[in-house]
């Protein structure tokens, strides 16, 4: 949990402020019982009615000073805690911005997202608590027992029986309570995983008519957050009673011991209530320290979930020095790579994979799914690090590149078109902020995109649903392309990205790349071989290794695999045209 130290310091200054407050108002707490016990010693006992009016006006200005700085700690609080969470937030989602994506493989999305918004609330909850009252408890118990014990030290030696007790059943409430809570925060992963899950996927749940089955899948998580939070709660529940009783008890005696005293003539009866008053402060500052320490248990389990994401390494470095300025452009180099997802034990996705793209070329890649060929082009752009042999970018190893250069030059469609909530203008901008109209009309006319747009009533400035509802699979696929040319980069990777265009369109788009800068290197994913077929080179995957290698005719006269997707796609069209 060390990151919280960076947010201490911060609001050192703060926090002192209201620990300065919230003194005068322990304080102020303090006094009231040892004036009424001189009330009623001194002015009622002796009919000094001027003493009680003036003891009195003392406590009116004691409560105002409490009241005061009670308002005071209120304002310093809220504010802090606002701040303390809003940064955390706002540092956290950097923090996973600059993930890798091995490192984002490693946390469910729904999880991050509980992480970021339901663990970061919990925290700061605690925060303000901590500055409202809980910084008041320790002062008001510690002030009340001096006070107490000033009073009559003999009636005093029933608190050093209540308050180890007291002690102990807090620590073994903290105990208890730790792993039942980081239990339920799971639980909650899960349960927002279902929704994150159903809700992106609703359109076939509604086609299948899942709906049943659905709902059954969230009402089992539903129902294990409840019972993992019941379980908690219940463990929990016998601690705060269990405090109670035991300070009762401690008053019951008080009231005993103290009533044989003034019997005895050794006590005034002002003293039995100012000390009684003392232990109900007692007890509910230890009443306050254990919902603390409750507090504290949920507040620890989020912040460790937080400091997971915070203690993550993107272990994805480079040479801060410049890297040697590169002759060529738009050339890419695989050296016997081999990769895996799981680091260097895991079993290779891909393995010996040594070819070239030479500037300006068109690489396309075939293969059957599952065969390692969008694993092979997210080595490019650096998404992860090959496991053994080296990819490089303009004769310069990737890993020698500051990514964020690196990713200038090569620009991805995925597979999975992504679009974002805003106009189609923004979308297509979100590959270059700097992107002049003129720039993203052409890019957009280049993927074929500026006819169907054009036709829109607003043009270019139609709104988007989230991922891009409204819009065909086709259409958006080409405003994902649209938004990957903008940027202007010497290398395209487009993965699979056309599979929901028809034929002519794409064949559209491939001629306007040849002829949008003739040194433009592009690697074509596709399953379609009629995608490929016109590529300069084409490279067949087959359970993640290079099978062959060559033009279409090359491959036609010597590649089996190659001959059989032939047969496979072109061979039955050829046959159902006949
Ligand atoms: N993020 C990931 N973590 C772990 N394994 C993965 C990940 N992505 C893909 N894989 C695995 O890597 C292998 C190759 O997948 P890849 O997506 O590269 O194949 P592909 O040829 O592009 O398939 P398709 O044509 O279906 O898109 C598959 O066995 C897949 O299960």
């Amino acid at each position: 949990m060390q990151f919280l130290n960076k947010y201490i310091r911060k609001f050192r200054k703060q926090f002192g402020l209201a620990f300065i407050f919230l003194s005068f108002e322990a304080l102020a707490d303090l006094m009231q019982p040892t004036i009424i016990a001189k009330i009623i010693d001194v002015g009622i006992a002796q009919n000094n009615l001027d003493y009680v009016l003036r003891m009195g006006g003392l406590m009116l200005l004691i409560t105002a000073v409490g009241a005061v700085a009670a308002s005071g700690r209120n304002i310093v609080a809220s504010r802090v805690s606002q701040r303390f969470g809003a940064d955390l937030r706002s540092d956290m989602f950097r923090k996973i911005q600059g993930f890798s994506f091995e490192n984002l493989d490693k946390y469910d999305r729904a999880s991050l997202v509980t992480r970021l918004t339901g663990d970061v609330t919990q925290v700061q909850v605690f925060v303000n608590g901590l500055m409202r009252i809980f910084m008041k408890a320790p002062l008001l118990c510690i002030g009340a027992l001096i006070m107490a014990i000033r009073l009559d030290p003999h009636l005093a030696i029933v608190l050093l029986i209540v308050v180890p007790l007291v002690g102990l059943l807090i620590v073994i409430n903290v105990k208890v309570g730790f792993p039942f809570f980081t239990k339920v925060q799971l639980a909650l992963d899960r349960m927002n995983s279902i929704i994150r899950e159903y809700l992106s996927g609703v359109r076939v749940v509604k086609a299948f008519n899942r709906f049943d089955y659905e709902v059954g899948k969230f009402d089992k998580a539903n129902d294990q957050y409840q019972e993992r939070s019941k379980t908690a709660l219940r463990a929990l529940a016998i601690f705060t009673p269990g405090i109670t009783l035991t300070v009762n008890f401690g008053i019951v005696a008080v009231v005993w011991f103290g009533g044989l005293q003034v019997k005895q003539g050794h006590m005034q009866v002002g003293h039995i209530i100012a000390f009684t008053n003392y232990m109900t402060q007692i007890l509910f500052a230890l009443m306050v320290i254990s919902m603390v320490f409750n507090m504290f248990v949920r507040a620890r389990a989020s912040a460790v979930r937080i400091g997971e994401v915070f203690a993550e390494e993107n272990k994805m470095s480079w040479k801060k020095e410049a890297p040697k300025q590169a002759e060529v452009k738009g050339k890419v180099e695989f050296k016997d790579v081999a990769f895996s997802y799981e680091g260097l034990e895991g079993e290779p996705v891909i393995r010996r994979i040594t070819f070239e793209c030479k500037s300006g070329e068109t690489v396309g890649i075939i293969g059957s799914t599952g065969s390692g060929k969008s694993s092979l082009v997210s080595l490019i752009p650096r998404f992860y690090d090959a496991s053994s042999g080296s990819v490089e970018v303009n004769g310069v190893d990737v890993r020698t590149i500051d990514p964020k250069l690196l990713r200038e030059k090569v620009a991805i469609v995925p597979q999975k078109t992504v679009l974002f909530s805003g106009s189609i203008l923004e979308n297509i901008r979100w590959g270059k902020e700097a992107a002049t109209l003129e720039e993203i009309v052409q890019a957009a006319s280049m993927a074929e995109a500026n006819s169907f747009i054009a036709e829109f009533p607003e043009g270019y400035e139609t709104r988007l649903g989230r991922g891009g509802v409204n819009l065909s699979g086709g259409q958006k696929q080409r405003i994902s392309i649209a938004r990957a040319l903008v940027r202007q980069p010497e290398i395209l990777i487009l993965d699979d990205c056309t599979s929901a265009v028809d034929p002519v369109t794409e064949a559209n788009i491939k001629q306007a790349l040849k002829s949008y800068a003739k040194d433009l290197t592009c690697l074509i994913i596709a399953q379609r071989i009629s995608s490929v077929m016109d590529a300069d080179k084409i490279i067949v995957l087959n359970e993640g290794e290079i099978v062959g290698m060559g033009n279409h005719d090359e491959l036609m006269k010597n590649n089996l695999v190659y001959q059989e997707i032939f047969q496979s796609q072109v061979g039955k069209e050829v046959h159902k045209n006949v």
